[in-house]
């Protein structure tokens, strides 16, 4: 295994791109096609959290469990720095700024939302939280205080054809990012 000031080194030869949002957002759904669609590695926190053992406590309140950040951040350090990732996570301060070529924030409509969260079985504080969440864009607010401004975006994910134009979005910019590095 590499040591990792020679990993932060290499000349990544695909970009990382960070989906974000709100939970609920869409953040899955997206990430699922677009690594489908272009071969990047899909890289749910949730999930990868559980693989490598990161979970601490239960969050009563939240009915969540708590992330062990600084063992998630070593799980993963070898894997950012050789790129080609699409991180998704409901948050995004704690992560390297480093890591990331671009940041793309999921928002949408507060109605919406609301339905896709009932739909799921939130109720109580967990409900209001999110939708609170949403309203105060607390998820865009911490992008743009934890990374420089032009690398984050912001997509709005309400209706079915937001889904395909933001993907298209999104595989613009990677275009553009593997024409930079060819110059
Ligand atoms: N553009 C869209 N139009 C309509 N429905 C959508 C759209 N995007 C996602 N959805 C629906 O919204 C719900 C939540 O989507 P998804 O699970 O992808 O959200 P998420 O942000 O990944 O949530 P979490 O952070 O909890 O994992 C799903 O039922 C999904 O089918």
């Amino acid at each position: 295994m590499m040591d990792v000031n020679s990993l932060q080194n290499i000349r990544r030869e695909a970009p990382n791109i960070l989906i974000t949002g709100t939970p609920g957002v869409g953040k899955s759904s997206l990430c699922k096609q677009l690594s489908e669609i272009t071969g990047l590695q899909w890289l749910e926190i949730s999930r990868i959290a559980k693989e490598y053992n990161c979970l601490e406590d239960y969050d009563a309140v939240y009915q969540c469990p708590v992330l062990d950040e600084d063992k998630l951040m070593d799980g993963l350090e070898e894997t950012m720095c050789r790129g080609g990732n699409i991180v998704d996570y409901h948050s995004c301060e704690f992560f390297p700024e480093r890591w990331f070529d671009a940041v793309f924030v999921l928002t949408t409509d507060n109605t919406t939302l609301y339905d896709r969260l009932t739909n799921r079985g939130y109720t109580g504080k967990k409900l209001e939280d999110n939708i609170q969440c949403e309203i105060f864009h607390v998820i865009l607010e911490e992008a743009k205080n934890s990374y420089k401004e032009h690398v984050v975006f912001e997509l709005s994910n309400t209706v079915p054809e937001d889904l395909q134009e933001n993907i298209n979005k999104i595989c613009l910019w990677l275009q553009q990012w593997f024409q930079k590095q060819n110059c």
